[in-house]
């Protein structure tokens, strides 16, 4: 796909300043789990908050091609904050504009894409994550109100976030039409974070446990009708899919920049490494593969842009997107060497941030399900 002026010009935007505001702090907040307030507010005032939610209603208006940009480029310099940000547009501003009402836009998904709040998508739950539809946190009725009680799992900005879209049970005897989607401040009583994950990599974005405890919310933050949540959340991730890939794509160009800078620098049996042909083929291989990624997330994105279906097409992007992340990560250490198992360089920092995109917003197996289903 070739980009339009205005992609380029967001592309470029972003990169200057994913390089000189992100790139140079990673390592940082890496070791002291820094949650980067300031530079989000900095991103916000660029339109990365609501990317593709129309102008009118508080966002950039611009399009998901855009976005996927736009979270390469943050993700090049910073995988913590790409999820932070990915997880503010796609599944919570797209659901907003989906399913919220009007005054649900004004109140909610303006200041959610200006950036003047955070938001968090609470799906998963301790006990489940792939099967989705078997989640156990409830949403009961009572006069005006909801009082939403459950636990839910690995939310990205789960501390920080001003908003989540909090998924729950309506209706038991249901099953998936049982399911409903809510708006709910974080600063409502019984709203509590339970704690923090421990994690691997991404330490600059928190993933928190949440209970919701007797979490009493008005009737009006219902999103949509009763029991049609789960295909909220569903048509919610398909969008969140292209997000994720393009994370991982921005992270393995960041490990891949890393490790061909190195070999023109490195020497070995008297020559740069990069002119052994080894490392030559190894690098062509990890560039081809990044962009055989950003083709599929640029297809998929413009389908979606088309308003068509793309499901699949989204489902693709990530599998291949992650999984091809993780082999250029993984090869850009090999070009470093024992340098590269260290965290004097940054791709250390990089693999351990990039393994998460084979799980979040739906296992690589999940992905393999959808696909075989439309095949
Ligand atoms: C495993 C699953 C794929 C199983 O899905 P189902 O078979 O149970 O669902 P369906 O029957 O296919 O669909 C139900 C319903 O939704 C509609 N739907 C589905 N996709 C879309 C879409 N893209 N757009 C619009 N509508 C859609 C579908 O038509 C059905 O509607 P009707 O009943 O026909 O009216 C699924 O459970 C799955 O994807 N599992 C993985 C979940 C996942 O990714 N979890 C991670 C979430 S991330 C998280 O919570 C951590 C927080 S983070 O910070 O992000």
């Amino acid at each position: 796909m070739i980009l339009s002026q205005e992609h380029d010009m967001i592309r470029d935007a972003l990169r200057a300043f994913a390089q000189e505001r992100l790139a140079p702090n990673a390592a940082r907040w890496d070791k002291e789990h820094h949650f980067p307030k300031e530079e989000l507010q900095e991103l916000a005032a660029l339109g990365a908050f609501g990317v593709a939610v129309p102008e009118a209603l508080g966002g950039a208006g611009m399009d998901y091609v855009s976005l996927a940009l736009v979270l390469e480029e943050i993700a090049a310099g910073d995988g913590g904050t790409s999820t932070i940000i990915s997880v503010n547009n796609c599944p919570v501003c797209s659901i907003a504009m989906m399913y919220a009402n009007d005054r649900q836009k004004e109140q909610w998904l303006r200041p959610l894409a200006q950036g003047a709040m955070l938001g968090a998508f609470c799906l998963t739950e301790p006990h489940t994550g792939s099967d989705a539809a078997a989640l156990r946190t409830t949403a009961a009725r009572d006069g005006d109100d909801y009082v939403i009680n459950g636990v839910k799992q690995f939310i990205t900005s789960g501390k920080y976030a001003d908003m989540a879209i909090v998924l729950a049970v309506t209706d038991k005897a249901a099953g998936k039409k049982g399911i409903s989607a809510f708006w709910v401040p974080t600063s409502t009583p019984g709203y509590v974070v339970a704690g923090l994950e421990q994690k691997m990599g991404q330490h600059s974005s928190d993933t928190a446990q949440i209970l919701f405890e007797n979490c009493r919310i008005p009737a009006e933050n219902l999103i949509g009708a009763e029991g049609q949540g789960y295909k909220i959340a569903l048509s919610g991730l398909e969008g969140g899919r292209i997000g994720i890939a393009a994370q991982a794509v921005g992270m393995a160009r960041a490990a891949y920049e890393a490790a061909l800078s190195y070999a023109r620098d490195r020497e070995s049996f008297g020559k740069p490494i990069f002119e052994h042909q080894a490392v030559q083929f190894r690098l062509a291989d990890m560039a081809t593969q990044i962009e055989a990624a950003r083709q599929l997330i640029r297809h998929a994105a413009s389908m979606k842009d088309a308003g068509l279906p793309c499901l699949k097409e989204a489902a693709m992007a990530k599998l291949f997107a992650s999984e091809m992340a993780e082999r250029v990560c993984s090869d850009a250490i090999q070009v470093h060497g024992g340098y590269g198992y260290v965290s004097d360089f940054p791709v250390e920092r990089i693999y351990r941030d990039v393994r998460v995109c084979q799980i979040y917003e739906g296992t690589s197996d999940i992905q393999k399900l959808l696909i075989a289903r439309a095949l």
